[in-house]
């Protein structure tokens, strides 16, 4: 078939290139020159296990342009532009998806599909609707449930499809079917519904996977004041199928460009619809969350006193392993706030070394954990990249003189780094 992917960011690159993967014809369309100029070099403009692969042997079926009008070359259009909190509320700004539909309607034929896959509030499709009707095409909203890290694999063979279409129209259906053949073929499951549904499926699971790791982190709260132990607490209600293990990992939080920004502009789209009590959870969530980042700083401060004239290592900048986006990432935050607590800074992650520093120039970046813990008083662990869970202690205690290690996302032996001297502090474990 042949597809358009409007929005070239995290999600858009990694489909259009996975697209193309599957045998379609497809052009990825971007406003961003330099992104754009990556992506037909075959380079990623971002770090994502996978995706160089991809663009490196593109199969002549890709290609990348700044210009809306290629788009009218295919007959259908995916929507995957960004929609970021608005400045100065909690709502998501959805005028980049406006702008990519008022720039595609022009050059729609009549049959076409656009699908809509940016994460928005409920009502937004049904809203454009009518705008993409009037141009003798149709609206399909399709969510997208990628993970940033395994984007790739979560675009191949995703959980489930969703296809949210307008009553009646089975042909849509039919398209995105021929779209995603080659993932429906393994079996996995399409849910047909409406517009609102399919919007809504999308921001109640990553409220749901929000407030289950809020949930965690309250525990291990409630671990910190008793003596309690979060990780074996999560292990043991986690053997329980109802409950599940998964994203039970107490720490530093969540943060990344999407589940922070999701949970709000789910409550502010609540609010407008007079049901801002059915989503107050939700705000809990949100401090729940936030709160964790207060208190890895607040383990170094009572391990080290003020921190004026203290240097701290921070291993890790990225939100999670695997990606080198640090959109609200808590191992950043936790960095500006040590740094503006007074303590000199010196950060390392494996890939998000120059995001980190775009918007945090403050902090100093080493690259490896070895420059990055030479002089410092203490280390902090951010993000649990594998070759950080791999230290070892008494390797890392002759490279520094630092005796406190804080483990922000409790993945590491707390046996081994005390058997080597160090004094280990993890979030809501004994
Ligand atoms: N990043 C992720 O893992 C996932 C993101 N989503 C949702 O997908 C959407 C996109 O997210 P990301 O890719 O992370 O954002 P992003 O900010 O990385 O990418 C958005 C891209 O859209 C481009 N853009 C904006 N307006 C445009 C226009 N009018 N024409 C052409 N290009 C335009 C920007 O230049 C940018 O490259 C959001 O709604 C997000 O919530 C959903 C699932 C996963
Ligand atoms: O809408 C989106 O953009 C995506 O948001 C999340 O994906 P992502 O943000 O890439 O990463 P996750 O693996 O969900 O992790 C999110 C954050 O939660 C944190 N986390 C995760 C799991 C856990 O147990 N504890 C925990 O603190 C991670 O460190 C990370 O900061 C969802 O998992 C995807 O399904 C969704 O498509």
């Amino acid at each position: 078939m042949r597809i358009s992917v409007i929005g070239c960011g995290y999600l858009g690159a990694v489909h259009a290139a996975c697209m193309a993967d599957a045998g379609h014809e497809v052009v990825g369309i971007d406003r961003d020159e330099e992104k754009v100029r990556m992506l037909s070099a075959g380079r990623a403009p971002f770090f994502e296990p996978g995706l160089p692969e991809l663009l490196a042997h593109p199969p002549g079926r890709l290609r990348f342009s700044t210009d809306i009008a290629d788009a009218a070359s295919a007959s259908v259009h995916f929507i995957t532009v960004g929609t970021p909190q608005v400045a100065g509320g909690t709502a998501a700004d959805v005028s980049f998806v406006d702008a990519a539909v008022d720039g595609l309607l022009p050059h729609l034929s009549a049959g076409d599909v656009v699908v809509g896959k940016s994460t928005v509030p409920v009502g937004t499709a049904g809203r454009l609707a009518a705008r993409i009707e009037s141009a003798g095409a149709r609206l399909v909203w399709n969510p997208e449930f990628l993970r940033e890290g395994r984007a790739v694999s979560d675009t191949v063979a995703p959980d489930r499809v969703v296809y949210g279409v307008a009553e009646g129209d089975e042909t849509s259906v039919g398209v995105l079917d021929a779209v995603y053949a080659r993932s429906l073929e393994r079996g996995i499951p399409r849910i047909v519904t409406d517009h609102a549904t399919a919007e809504l499926v999308k921001i109640a699971a990553n409220s749901f996977l929000a407030t289950k790791i809020s949930f965690i982190n309250a525990m291990a709260e409630i671990a910190e004041a008793t003596g309690a132990d979060v990780t074996t607490l999560a292990d043991a209600i986690g053997h329980d199928a109802r409950i599940g293990r998964r994203f039970l990992n107490a720490g530093i939080g969540f943060g990344g460009g999407c589940m922070p920004k999701d949970i709000r502009a789910f409550q502010a789209r609540a609010a407008e619809l007079g049901l801002a009590s059915s989503l107050a959870f939700l705000d809990e969530v949100d401090q729940i969350n936030l709160r964790r980042r207060q208190r890895a700083v607040d383990l170094v401060r009572e391990e080290l006193g003020p921190l004026e004239r203290r240097r701290i290592a921070v291993l890790g900048l990225a939100f999670k392993p695997d990606s080198d986006d640090v959109r609200d990432s808590p191992a950043l935050e936790i960095a500006c706030r040590l740094r503006a607590l007074g303590a000199t800074v010196t950060a390392t992650d494996p890939e998000a070394i120059t995001t980190a520093r775009r918007s945090a120039p403050e902090i100093e970046y080493a690259v490896g954990v070895r420059a990055a813990v030479h002089g410092a008083d203490a280390i902090v662990v951010a993000t649990e990249w594998p070759q950080f869970r791999a230290l070892v202690p008494a390797e890392v205690a002759r490279w520094t003189a630092a005796r406190v290690i804080i483990d922000g996302r409790n993945c590491l032996d707390a046996e081994a780094w005390r058997a080597a001297g160090f004094r280990y502090r993890g979030l809501g474990r004994s």
